[in-house]
């Protein structure tokens, strides 16, 4: 017979000795479980006298009990262990710094364009959207483009295959479409602006395939070249934040105005950067013209009645303008060191 003082001993020493949950399990299995040392003792009882039967009983009953107990107790306190472990290590101390987490950032090519339409916003503009998929007569035949005009061919604009009826879809080449659906859906006066993507075959140092515009449109009665030029120079210096800026209008050739100008605006190129509103150079920045009659035709607006400016900028550039960006390709690389400077 095993001595139970022995195996009491023994049993008792592996509880205090475990040192985590599974290893106290295991001692708890191999003394009370199923085919445990002590559970075998209690197999023994069967082939005992009576009266052994009941004093060893009693005997191994006790010690079961007593190794159960220790067992609890050293699971309670190994528990306990473990919670203070979590406790101490999942501590969080309020008072530091909330760990660095790199937030995004608006790209600048759309952050220039919400400043753009916000200044326009302000001076009274309503903001007019449309397809970028676009058609011919949308794109360029009310705007007074020949039929035979290289900006409708394939070198310059992204065409779609022609539909069954023979109509060629393409990509807006300008937002001046939007400005086509305004006229011939709104009566005068008109006021807005249109932003959004515009698509050319273009792809150099100066061009990419997708660029952004912004254009705007006044018609009313009795508009004047003077309008334009004022609406232009109050937008550019809210844009570039300076007090006032000093202009010129180029003459220039758009289809779908006439007169049509290129506005250069004064600048001083003398350091690295160039500052708009101060110097004495000159530097191209937008394109602009009085709405050709044909345009107002093809809109459905007597000329005789209704007269308006237009212009068109691009987006990117101005950005580039303000924000001192070297490279119009790094506004597309999507580096997001680069972003995170700008942005
Ligand atoms: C970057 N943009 C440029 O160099 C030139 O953009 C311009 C210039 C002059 C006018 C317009 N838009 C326009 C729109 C209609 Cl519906 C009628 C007449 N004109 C856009």
């Amino acid at each position: 017979m095993t001595d139970l003082n022995t195996l009491e001993a023994d049993v008792l020493a592996q509880v205090a000795a475990a040192g985590d949950l599974s290893t106290l399990d295991a001692v708890r299995v191999a003394a009370v479980g199923k085919t445990g040392s002590i559970s075998g003792l209690l197999k023994t009882l069967g082939a005992m006298s009576p009266e052994e039967r009941k004093t060893q009983g009693a005997a191994i009953n006790a010690l079961r009990d007593k190794v159960q107990e220790a067992i609890a107790a050293k699971k309670a306190a190994l528990e306990a262990a473990e919670l203070d472990a979590r406790l101490a290590s999942e501590t969080l101390d309020l008072s530091l710094p909330a760990p660095y987490r790199r937030k995004g950032s608006v790209h600048p090519t759309m952050q220039t364009m919400d400043e753009m339409i916000s200044i326009f916003a302000e001076m009274g503009f309503a903001v007019a959207e449309g397809p970028d998929i676009e058609d011919d007569f949308h794109n360029f035949t009310a705007l007074n483009f020949p039929e035979k005009h290289p900006a409708r061919e394939m070198h310059d604009t992204f065409f779609f295959n022609p539909k069954e009826s023979g109509e060629r879809m393409l990509l807006r080449t300008h937002t001046s479409p939007v400005q086509v659906r305004t006229m011939v859906s709104q009566k005068p006066p008109i006021r807005i602006i249109a932003p959004g993507r515009t698509y050319r075959c273009d792809n150099d140092a100066t061009h990419t395939p997708v660029f952004h515009q912004v254009e705007g449109l006044v018609i009313d009665k009795g508009i004047h070249m003077g309008h334009l030029k004022w609406t232009l120079e109050t937008f550019l210096a809210r844009f570039f934040e300076t007090d006032a800026v000093t202009t010129q209008f180029r003459p220039h050739h758009f289809p779908f105005t006439e007169p049509s100008a290129e506005m250069d605006v004064q600048c001083d190129r003398s350091g690295g950067e160039i500052k708009i509103g101060q110097g004495t150079s000159w530097l191209e920045i937008l394109g602009c013209g009085m709405v050709h009659p044909n345009v107002l035709r093809a809109c459905g607006i007597d000329p005789d009645e209704y007269q308006g400016f237009a212009f068109g900028m691009g987006v990117d550039r101005l950005g580039m303008l303000k924000y001192g960006m070297p490279d119009l390709r790094d506004m597309w690389s999507s580096d997001v060191r680069w972003l995170s400077h700008y942005g």
